[in-house]
């Protein structure tokens, strides 16, 4: 059996996972793949560290560009990372006739339509299962399992620092700066990780997954983006107080008029499975009208369960890659001239459910007055917690769980309900979803 061989970019986390788990599982890979799988040259800007990890057995280069125009490769693994050097070495891959397997879901976000239209005109594959929760076979979920149905909407917990970060804060009671050092010790964390507590990361994901769920371009630059920084501890502590737990959701919806497409922290019904992932895992629902809702869970990064996937694709790509390029599943799902141009709606225009709270005198008639202005925008409430002041003090916190209502409605009855002298400062808005 002719190996296939493989030409590894960037061998730090997920290349050092990928070349242990393959080396590791040969014979198994060998026997699903059908004939083996080689990485035959390992490119990575840190020489030494490529040593380390894959040994002399293999051509070790600091030259990624000398990898993806070598004619002896026919599959590139691309775990480099980052929107710039990767999107050439991608493309010229692609140019030069190789198959990809990217877990880089920052760059498909951003450039995937460029380089899954590029891929489709020379007839190469891009595989990308490691760019969407880790281990969690969601693409093939998605892409294959999936297509009966109609997907309605789907809602991922698919950041596993800030998952990490949110379920040791709560648990442990430690400081968010000291639980981020351990998640990036850990290898969860991106090389920028204001891109796992700022919401980028998942967006990315969110995004990747709207394109396949409901055939659609990537639109991650119309993503609404909200990350984890600014959630404070006595939000996560009411929430608890009715029922719900806060996590980082990633949230795609199908609607006639258009696409939600938002990342945001979300009180969930502490009953859901969804609510009691903990730690560095993530899970996915989706709907779909035929099946219902699936709920798919696992890890979603770190070294050996992102290499799990990766090497998943390595195997797809081989057996498929003598195949009429027709007769593959298509990269994003529906056939290339299927794709729908379905426009992210804006945020104002979302509709879901809200967590309110407000700090306000404990005085006769204030209750009524933002009741009626909620009833004005009818928008009905759905639980409230008034508390009692503390010894000595007038002031108080109310926090309302109201129902659905479009954003924009929300904002506006916020506004007037922040007019009010007997309201103080800000009221802060959490958005909440049934799920
Ligand atoms: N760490 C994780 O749990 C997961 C990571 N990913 C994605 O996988 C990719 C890789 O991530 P990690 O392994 O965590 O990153 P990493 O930083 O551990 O590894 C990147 C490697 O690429 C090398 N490199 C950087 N620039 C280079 C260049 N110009 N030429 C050659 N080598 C270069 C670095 O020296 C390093 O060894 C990223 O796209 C990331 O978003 C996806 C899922 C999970
Ligand atoms: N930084 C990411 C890694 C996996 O995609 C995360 O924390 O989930
Ligand atoms: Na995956």
């Amino acid at each position: 059996m002719k190996p296939i061989n493989v030409g590894l970019l960037g061998i730090g986390t997920v290349g050092g996972g990928t070349f242990t788990v393959l080396k590791r599982n040969e014979e198994e890979i060998t026997r699903r793949a059908g004939r083996p799988i080689r990485i035959t040259t390992v490119a990575d800007k840190n020489l030494a560290l490529a040593r380390e990890v894959a040994g002399d057995d293999v051509r070790l280069t600091d030259d990624a560009f000398s990898v993806v125009t070598d004619p002896e490769i026919d599959i590139v693994i691309e775990l480099i990372g980052g929107y710039g050097v990767a999107r050439e070495l991608v493309l010229k891959a692609i140019e030069n006739g190789k198959h990809v397997v990217t877990a880089n879901k920052a760059l498909l976000a951003v450039h995937g339509n460029e380089i899954f239209a590029a891929a489709q005109e020379k007839g190469v594959m891009v595989a990308f299962e490691a760019a969407v929760a880790g281990g969690i076979p969601i693409i093939k979920a998605l892409r294959e399992g999936l297509s009966a149905n109609r997907i309605q909407w789907l809602a991922g917990i698919i950041n596993g620092t800030t998952n990490f970060i949110l379920s040791e804060m709560r648990d442990r009671g430690l400081p968010f700066a000291e639980v981020l050092k351990e998640a990036q010790a850990l290898g969860y964390a991106e090389a920028d990780p204001t891109f796992d507590i700022e919401g980028v990361d998942a967006a990315h994901k969110a995004t990747i997954m709207s394109a396949i769920a409901f055939g659609i371009p990537m639109q991650f630059d119309k993503a609404h983006i909200e990350g984890i920084t600014k959630l404070e501890s006595i939000d996560i502590s009411y929430a608890e107080q009715l029922g719900y737990r806060i996590k980082l959701l990633g949230i795609a919806k199908k609607r006639d008029d258009g696409v939600e497409l938002r990342v945001h922290p979300t009180l969930i019904p502490e009953k859901r499975l969804i609510a009691n992932v903990e730690g560095p895992m993530n899970a996915v629902l989706v709907q779909g009208d035929a099946v219902g809702a699936t709920l798919y869970y696992g890890k979603g990064a770190g070294a050996e369960p992102t290499a799990s996937a990766v090497i998943a694709d390595l195997v797809d790509v081989t057996r498929l890659h003598t195949a009429d390029p027709e007769h593959r599943v298509p990269h994003l799902a529906f056939q290339p001239d299927q794709v729908q141009d379905l426009s992210v709606l804006p945020i104002d225009e979302i509709i879901t459910s809200y967590y309110l709270r407000m700090r306000v005198e404990d005085q006769p008639g204030v209750l009524a007055d933002i009741t009626r202005i909620l009833a004005d925008s009818d928008i009905s409430i759905d639980a409230m917690i008034q508390k009692e002041p503390a010894e000595g003090e007038s002031q108080t916190d109310i926090i309302m769980l109201t129902h659905q209502t479009v954003e924009k409605n929300a904002n506006a009855a916020i506004a007037r309900i922040e007019a009010l002298d007997v309201v103080k400062g800000k009221v802060t808005r959490l958005r909440l979803e049934t799920l």
